[in-house]
């Protein structure tokens, strides 16, 4: 079973080698000690903290593979983003040059550099190691964030976005960054995306154009991927718009990458998600179908996928799941379907 739990100093090694493994393009999880020592410790921190909107507190989640005690990926939520430092966007606009007397009317579009998200909750650093990457363990990597937002809104801005690894091809190389963020960076993709994942953002304000830019007379390559992600990146795409999580115009500035966002209480699993009693029982009755399941606690919180046949106040669950999510008869789990429901 693979169990959702928040990050502990005995994870560092685990972390470090997923932050290896993970490879440039993740920019969240740069291979830096220190850094990768803070963000535990920072977990640790909001955990044992009031509720805090200065943009200080996140949290860092780990998988766990409950057979093996293996620890097989990593989700993360900020609490507030661009309160210390300003957090960077281009937003897509629009330009119209018109001329009535000589009948000529353009629309072009343009970029700008932009804070508009300031202040916002982000689900971020989402990553599952390769031989994990089956039946519903991504979906409750990533959904797993938001059950323990449902449970603690307090928490968290209000308003919630996801930054989507932008395009790039086969060799890594960004058609975007070719075609803008080099000519005014003058280094390499990885090297702009260790930076800022490091914590050192000076340079995006020292560096970056500061007037509008033209989409038109950008390279048609770099025109085409504005707003696409990563191949890779498809499937969580899905997932986030069909739990609510809009495109709204922004994309980012290094790889154009999309920006879906949305409010903490229109998140489908937040919304939709319930509480029930848990009750022990033997047998495991044969679900009607997944959910994802998690106490109600802080510091140890817990959650997975079961599947499950709940009724209107309790769901019966084995003794393994309880000790799973650490709760004891009669105890309150939060419950909600895994997948949305097709509309027909
Ligand atoms: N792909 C990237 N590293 N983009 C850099 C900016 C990321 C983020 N929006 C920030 O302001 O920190």
């Amino acid at each position: 079973m693979i169990i959702i739990r928040p990050i502990r100093e005995s994870d560092y090694q685990v972390l470090s080698d997923i932050a290896r493994e993970s490879g440039p393009g993740f920019t969240s999880l740069p291979e830096n000690p220190d850094l990768l020592r803070r963000k535990i410790e920072r977990t640790c921190d909001a955990l044992a903290a009031e509720p805090c909107l200065d943009g200080s507190q996140g949290y860092l989640f780990v998988a766990e593979d409950t057979d093996s005690g293996e620890v097989v990926g990593t989700c993360g939520i900020e609490t507030a983003v661009g309160l210390n430092e300003p957090w960077y966007h281009y937003r897509i606009g629009t330009a119209v040059h018109a001329s009535r007397e000589l009948n000529v009317y353009n629309a072009f579009r343009t970029l700008d550099l932009c804070n508009d998200y300031t202040g916002c909750a982000e689900v971020c650093t989402l990553y599952l190691k390769p031989d994990y990457r089956q039946g519903s363990n991504g979906r409750l990597l990533s959904k797993s964030r938001f059950m323990f937002m449902a449970e603690f809104p307090e928490r968290f801005a209000e308003r919630v976005i996801a930054e989507m690894r932008g395009y790039s091809d086969d060799q890594g190389r960004s058609p975007f960054w070719d075609g803008l963020g080099r000519h005014f960076f003058s280094m390499e993709y990885s090297e702009a995306d260790y930076l800022t994942g490091s914590g050192n953002k000076v340079f995006i304000a020292e560096l970056m154009p500061k007037h509008s830019i033209y989409l038109h007379l950008l390279p048609e390559a770099a025109q085409e991927v504005i707003g696409q992600v990563h191949r890779n990146t498809e499937p969580a795409r899905r997932m986030l718009e069909s739990e609510g999580f809009r495109f709204e115009g922004y994309i980012d500035i290094f790889d154009a990458g999309p920006t879906v966002a949305t409010r903490l209480h229109d998140i489908r699993s937040v919304r939709d998600s319930r509480y029930v009693k848990a009750r022990i029982g033997a047998e495991p009755p044969d679900g009607d179908g997944l959910f994802l399941v998690s106490n109600t606690k802080l510091a140890d919180f817990r959650c997975t996928v079961a599947p499950l046949r709940p009724e209107s106040s309790s769901v019966q669950i084995d003794q393994r799941l309880a000790d799973a999510l650490q709760v004891n008869g009669g105890e309150p789990l939060r419950i909600v379907p895994l997948k949305a429901r097709q509309s027909s």
